[in-house]
């Protein structure tokens, strides 16, 4: 057997989780009738910053400094907010997120998340809203004329920097609820993560963008049992997604710094904007700890 063991120097990574696919490529590869493309362990094209480690997820920033600029509430399809990008221009291009608040809330109530996911390699645009009362679906169209805005119309410095080819949303409550509206309309996105979403709309059997839904055990706004969980499970198992539940959280846990939620989250993007398996040990096997609830997912992912 150990002539079939997978190699420990790099290429374990091309392995299937499957014990007998795994025998069988290791036989393929010891007996010549499969080799490999390129060494398993170059680096993604997409791959930005050092490897990850527990302690850079949990810490307050990521690896690059950042700078931000005000949008002007005169762009057109939302009604503007505040961008945030990575100062390195050395590394090639970065992908881009579009962050909506929640009814009646502006995005002072989560800028925290601004710098903190910028400074993991992402053009972050936190928007506001045309209306602070503008309804999910609404929502939903702010973040993709936001993510529009940016790839077509944001300033040299913020346009320069970014992939159009690698653009996700996020939002909290009804702006998570937009954010699976806007998944549902442009599958082309590379990822969702809804925070405590709120819809009307409990089928989203259409989403095909990788989405992490993650909710409040304790929300009395959009109660997981009637928001997240649903959502979560009309999504189709051949989707990728994952529901990550915050042991004792209220509805408004995204309002306030979450180590727990940042990290899965950045985990997340860097996941399927970046396509960096790096960060896939941080979502499979399902995070585990104190401060969560629950985990479900379609691990491994494909
Ligand atoms: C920060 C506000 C978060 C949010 O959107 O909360 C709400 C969600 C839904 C309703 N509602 O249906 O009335 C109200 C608040």
């Amino acid at each position: 057997m150990a002539a079939f063991a997978p190699p420990t120097d790099g290429v374990a990574d091309v392995y299937p989780r499957n014990a007998i696919a795994r025998l069988a490529v290791a036989a393929a590869l010891a007996c010549g009738a499969l080799t490999l493309a390129q060494p398993a362990s170059a680096a993604g094209p997409f791959e930005r910053g050092p490897n990850p480690t527990d302690s850079l997820l949990e810490a307050s920033r990521g690896p690059f400094s950042t700078s931000n600029q005000s949008v002007s509430s005169l762009v057109t399809g939302f009604g503007g907010g505040r961008v945030y990008y990575p100062n390195d221009t050395s590394q090639g291009t970065f992908g881009a997120i579009a962050i909506s608040p929640g009814y009646t809330a502006s995005w002072s109530s989560l800028s925290w998340l601004g710098p903190r996911i910028a400074s993991h390699g992402f053009v972050v645009i936190g928007i506001e809203t045309n209306s602070r009362y503008d309804q999910p679906a609404s929502r939903g169209r702010q973040l993709l004329a936001a993510l529009d805005w940016l790839v077509e119309d944001s300033p040299t410095a913020v346009r320069s920097r970014i992939d159009p080819s690698r653009l996700a949303m996020a939002g909290h409550s009804m702006g998570g609820g937009g954010s699976l509206e806007a998944a549902d309309d442009r599958p082309s996105l590379q990822a969702a993560v809804p925070l405590a979403p709120w819809n009307l709309t409990k089928n989203w059997s259409g989403v095909r963008v990788p989405t992490m839904i993650i909710g409040g055990e304790n929300d009395s706004v959009a109660s997981v049992t009637t928001h997240s969980q649903p959502f979560y499970e009309s999504i189709p198992a051949s989707s990728e997604k994952a529901y990550l539940e915050l042991n004792g959280a209220s509805h408004f846990f995204p309002q306030t710094t979450n180590t727990t939620m940042a990290k899965s989250m950045v985990a997340w993007l860097k996941r399927f904007v970046d396509d960096d398996l790096r960060y896939d040990p941080f979502l499979c096997p399902a995070p585990r700890g104190t401060a969560i609830e629950e985990y479900r997912d379609t691990c491994p992912h494909s």
